[in-house]
């Protein structure tokens, strides 16, 4: 019957030809409904596999991001840290210092630079060794930072000269806290391998910023200027520049 309807050549006037034609329409309907439900199903999978590969893909973007973060951070430690101590490079001092001032100048606040130099230290590179001379500098390094305030900075300047940076901090303060670092450093026994250990004492040179009349390069110029007063006066000292005055 159901093929005389799809021929055509049954009586339309019979019921079984209507009841052929429904029986039809609902089978092509079935067939429909079935080819649907097999794309919807091949769409959700193929957009689940979509979906696996996108979230892989942004894991891997998040992690490549991550590890550029670290590479980052990584890079500017290495170029603000001095290798051998771990203190402040030269750049990072003066830059912090610059900004220092910046804030000096615009809060009216105080400031101070210390400037410590290992006194004879070529005798102890030539007497124990390089290596030996090393070990000092950094364990000296250590000492600078167990002796200053969070805010404050301690840096190697080059060689065998730090350079502490002080803010906040009036003269008189400045001058305490020189001191009782050079006390600390001249008391300190500087471990050597051979379980043996050797003292050495350093010269400090203090300048306070002058808010009128300074720059970054006056200031370290008159660190600098007091440093060599406490050298040429004898070593194991602390010295100041200060208002157009050397004092010790
Ligand atoms: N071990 C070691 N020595 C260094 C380093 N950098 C600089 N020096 C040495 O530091 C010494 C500095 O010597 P000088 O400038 O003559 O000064 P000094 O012997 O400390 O004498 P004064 O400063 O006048 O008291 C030199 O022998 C440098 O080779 C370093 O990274 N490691």
């Amino acid at each position: 019957m159901l093929l005389a309807a799809v021929s055509g050549r049954a009586d339309a006037t019979q019921p079984d030809y209507h009841f052929a034609n429904a029986s039809l329409v609902v089978v092509v309907l079935l067939a429909c409904c079935v080819a649907l439900l097999v794309l919807l199903a091949v769409v959700i999978v193929k957009f689940r596999h979509t979906a696996t590969a996108l979230r892989a893909e942004i894991a891997r973007h998040a992690q490549t991001e991550l590890q550029l973060l670290d590479s980052n951070k990584e890079l500017l430690q290495m170029a603000t840290t001095d290798q051998l101590t771990g203190l402040s490079n030269r750049r990072a001092i003066l830059q912090r210092a610059q900004a220092e001032i910046r804030r000096a100048n615009r809060y009216h606040k105080d400031l101070a630079v210390l400037m410590l130099d290992i006194d004879h230290f070529k005798q102890v590179n030539d007497q124990y060794g390089h290596a030996t001379g090393d070990k000092v500098l950094i364990e000296f390094a250590g000492l600078c930072l167990q002796s200053i305030r969070e805010t404050d900075l301690a840096g190697r300047y080059g060689g065998e000269e730090f350079f502490i940076l002080l803010p906040e901090i009036d003269l008189k303060t400045a001058i305490l806290s020189a001191d009782r670092i050079r006390i600390a450093v001249a008391q300190r026994p500087f471990s050597l391998s051979d379980g043996n250990s050797l003292t050495v004492t350093c010269s400090i040179g203090i300048a306070m910023y002058q808010p009128e009349q300074d720059d970054l390069d006056k200031l370290l110029l008159r660190a600098d200027q007091a440093l060599y007063q406490a050298k040429r006066q004898g070593r194991n000292r602390c010295c100041v520049q200060h208002h157009g005055y050397t004092d010790n």
